[in-house]
């Protein structure tokens, strides 16, 4: 990465502690080219890039960035991590994937509606076994965490047993997760459908045993909709009151003909936002997932409600969705970050979804946005931060964050690898890491400070595999 812009050059002592802090702390010296996006929106020049930088981890939280040289001269005795050689990003940030979907990823050459019957419906609901729920939990955690999503907000299980062991077993690999119960009673598979009454019982279980835990919290999650009476989105709106600070999200205007469906279902709603908004579930707690066919009224309502947008575009693409309306987005004040959509999506890179995004605004031709690397970096990290309320914690890699990040180091002779020792400069160089990326070059990732691993698979019966036991 010889063409890399050096960012901050001199120590910038912060509070915290210090250099001469007691025993007792943890605190490590991580030497490494930093590249981040540690503004407030995605725009074309946000990058900040730090070729040889050190930054000190202080249980968990950074507490100073600068110059390796410089903040070496002011830790001279702390133990030095040296990740050059790769490049250290912050974690990703996935604002929409569906956990029971990890194993039906590929189901190609349908639209939205025939994929959820032929594909998404029949496996969720074997996700009715406990034990096949805590199987595909486990997958699911093992995609996030060697993607390096270190953030996920999470649509979970029609089953709360099944939403207790995605639970459960994120909780043991530490990341970051707000997640629910789908819930709905119409139109799905009758074995997916609930009351509004039992949606309201095990939902308000479910915030009581999780919303809050460590880095876990809840999500309220009628699936969309079309799948959704009044009375379900009304104990959706009876939930949100069970606690303090939970979220909300759904799907929002992904399909002309599920669009189309929701009008006639409801036909007093203003439009398919209006479905939600009717019962108050659009404010800024909400990620409303896709909205590729939105009306400037609901850009104008999400705007004014401070909601998110989840953009999936891998998912877009394969469903034959559409392409996103990103500069309506953003022009009508709508925040907007990226979701991988498993399974609908096609994996659970952030890194390809950035790729994809990119290609989606070109295609838009003089409708698109042309979005740089600095762009995909923040709408894959930072945009996702901001939408999920964590922006003070995670998000960059800036002084006062949380340390979660992930260190990309290609594999010796792969293209990424030959590109990154060649490039231009660091934005180059992050062209070059959206463009090649894979999971396969992530090679540690970091929660809090603390590096996190992926969960051993577990077999059809529940019992580790073999392979992992030894
Ligand atoms: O892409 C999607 N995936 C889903 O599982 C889903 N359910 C409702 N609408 C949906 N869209
Ligand atoms: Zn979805």
């Amino acid at each position: 990465m010889g063409g890399v812009r050096h960012g901050a050059s001199s120590a910038t002592r912060r509070p915290g502690p210090g250099p001469d802090d007691g025993g007792g702390t943890n605190v490590t010296l991580y030497r490494a080219t930093v590249l981040d996006t540690p503004g407030d929106l995605p725009t074309a020049d946000g990058l900040r890039a730090s070729e040889d930088c050190g930054l000190v981890v202080h249980d968990g939280i950074i507490t100073f960035r600068g110059d390796f040289a410089g903040v070496r001269a002011a830790f001279p005795d702390e133990e030095v991590v040296d990740l050059r050689g790769g490049v250290l990003l912050p974690g990703f940030v996935d604002t929409h994937v569906h956990y029971p979907q990890v194993r039906v990823v590929g189901g190609l050459g349908m639209p939205l509606l025939d994929w959820l019957r032929e594909c998404a419906l029949p496996e969720e609901l074997s996700l009715a076994d406990p034990v096949y729920a805590h199987g595909v939990a486990r997958d699911f955690l093992s995609g996030l965490v060697h993607a390096g999503t270190t953030t996920a907000l999470v649509f979970g299980s029609h089953f709360a047993d099944a939403v207790d062991a995605l639970f459960t077993e994120a909780e043991t690999v530490g990341l970051r997760i707000t997640a629910g119960l789908v819930v709905s009673d119409r139109l799905l598979a009758p074995g997916l459908h609930t009351t509004p009454a039992a949606a309201l019982r095990d939902g308000e279980e479910l915030v009581a045993r999780w919303h809050g835990r460590g880095r876990l919290r809840y999500a309220v999650s009628p699936r969309f909709a079309l799948s959704a009476s009044e009375a379900m989105l009304e104990s959706c709106a009876a939930l949100m009151d069970a606690a303090p600070g939970l979220w909300f999200t759904s799907h929002l205007n992904e399909n002309v003909d599920e669009i189309e469906h929701v009008n006639r279902l409801f036909p007093g709603a203003a439009d398919y936002l209006g479905t939600y908004d009717a019962h108050g579930l659009v404010n800024a707690r909400s990620v409303l997932a896709h909205n590729v066919h939105p009306s400037a009224a609901e850009l104008g309502v999400l705007a004014g409600a401070g909601a998110a947008v989840a953009h999936c575009p891998s998912s877009n693409s394969a469903l034959g969705s559409g392409l996103f309306p990103l500069r309506d987005h953003l022009d009508a004040g709508v925040r907007v970050a990226l979701g991988t959509d498993v399974g609908a999506g096609t994996g659970f890179s952030l890194l390809k979804e950035g790729l994809q995004a990119y290609f989606v605004q070109q295609l838009l031709g003089p409708d698109g946005l042309t979005l740089t690397p600095a762009h995909l970096l923040h709408l894959a990290t930072r945009s996702g931060a901001l939408a999920l309320g964590l922006g003070d914690r995670v998000g960059d890699l800036g002084v006062g964050r949380e340390f979660d990040a992930v260190r990309l180091h290609p594999r010796p002779g792969s293209t990424l690898d030959v590109a990154l020792r060649h490039p231009k400069d660091a934005t180059d160089a992050l062209a070059k890491i959206f463009t090649l990326g894979t999971p396969a070059d992530i090679d540690v990732v970091w929660v809090a400070g603390q590096v996190v691993t992926a969960p051993a698979q577990l077999s059809r019966d529940g019992s580790l595999s073999p392979m992992e036991t030894t």
